[in-house]
């Protein structure tokens, strides 16, 4: 079991009465690339919200690197498991405001250097620490949220949707800086997508239908 990154066991979601996940048991293991599709309405989203702990099961477990989800500090969690979703809200107030926030939270300073990188790598210059975030367009409100996730680097990514608002550019753009923290600094990733390019990077699909599951590759 150690050397699984999550293990789901009868995972079971219920919200206002109504069964949305039913009887969930998937093992991740560490080199792999999750993607999880099915029709709308299906609970693929409410899956991997249970995996970035923004949920609790209401039945069966959730085990991350062995532990149980439930005896894990949600801030040590939230360190090594980022969850990044489809339109991301950053605060109404500069874009370096906005990325100096997970410093903030752990009290440690900000790394503009490393902000710098980032923002190159998704093509907004460092002029733009300073625009406010309303000044933004749609695309590079999400490509800000993403650097932001990625100011601490994390060992997992939760992608719920992430590019499924933006053209052909912005989503270019964002898949390809993804697909380099997957490669050249080991992060994983579990995303919900209805993008087929995205479905084509995954070593497994694992298919949600009714909240019930299919492994499909
Ligand atoms: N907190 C909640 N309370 C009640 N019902 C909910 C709640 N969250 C989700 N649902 C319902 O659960 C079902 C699954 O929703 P979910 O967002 O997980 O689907 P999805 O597969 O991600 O859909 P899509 O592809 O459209 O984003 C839907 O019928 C939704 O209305």
């Amino acid at each position: 079991m150690s050397d699984s990154l999550f293990q789901l066991e009868k995972v079971g979601f219920q919200a206002n009465g109504n069964q949305i996940l039913q009887d969930i048991s998937f093992t991740v293991n560490k080199g792999e690339v999750i993607v999880f599709s099915g029709p709308s309405g299906s609970g693929k989203s409410t899956l991997l919200k249970l995996i970035g702990t923004l949920l609790s099961p209401t039945s069966g477990k959730i085990y991350y690197r062995g532990t149980d989800l439930q005896k894990i500090d949600p801030v040590e969690y939230r360190k090594e498991v980022s969850y990044f979703f489809q339109n991301a809200s950053l605060f109404d107030e500069t874009v370096q405001e906005n990325l100096s926030f997970p410093a903030r939270i752990r009290e440690e300073g900000f790394d503009r250097e490393r902000a710098k990188k980032l923002l190159e790598r998704v093509q907004i210059p460092e002029t733009y620490l300073s625009k406010e975030v309303k000044e933004l367009s749609g695309g590079e409100k999400q490509r800000v949220a993403l650097v932001r996730n990625l100011m601490y680097q994390p060992k997992v990514l939760l992608l719920d949707e992430v590019t499924s608002s933006l053209d052909q550019e912005n989503r270019a753009i964002v898949l390809d800086l993804v697909r380099d923290m997957m490669k050249d600094q080991q992060t994983k990733v579990l995303a919900v997508t209805h993008n087929q390019e995205e479905i084509d990077q995954a070593s497994r699909l694992i298919t949600i239908k009714g909240g019930k599951m299919e492994e499909s590759k």
